[in-house]
């Protein structure tokens, strides 16, 4: 199953630099062990924003729901989920 996935994120400003950097680091490696996966199909920085659009492929909701609040960054983030599905006139085989 096919997600739309949008990320805001908010980092309070009275966060160490160093619990920043580490919580950065934490983000960056659980992000792109899951795009190595497959799972986490696509990350788009939104021009101008701490923002991404994603496009996530999971086995069903439970599980994005799992892999969202492991989010090493999911306190400072508000989320919002979108279901997708194949559009008829796509013409590439992996959209779906
Ligand atoms: O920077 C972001 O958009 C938030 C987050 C999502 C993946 C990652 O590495 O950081």
């Amino acid at each position: 199953m096919l997600f739309h996935v949008t990320m805001d994120v908010n980092i309070p400003r009275d966060l160490s630099a160093d619990d920043r950097a580490e919580i950065l680091a934490r983000e960056k490696t659980y992000s792109q062990d899951l795009q190595r996966q497959g799972t986490w199909r696509h990350i788009w920085r939104i021009a101008g924003h701490y923002a991404n659009v994603s496009i996530f492929d999971v086995r069903d909701n439970a599980e994005l729901h799992d892999i969202l609040s492991g989010l090493p960054l999911f306190p400072f983030m508000d989320i919002k989920v979108t279901p997708l599905l194949r559009h008829p006139s796509a013409i590439r085989d992996d959209d779906r």
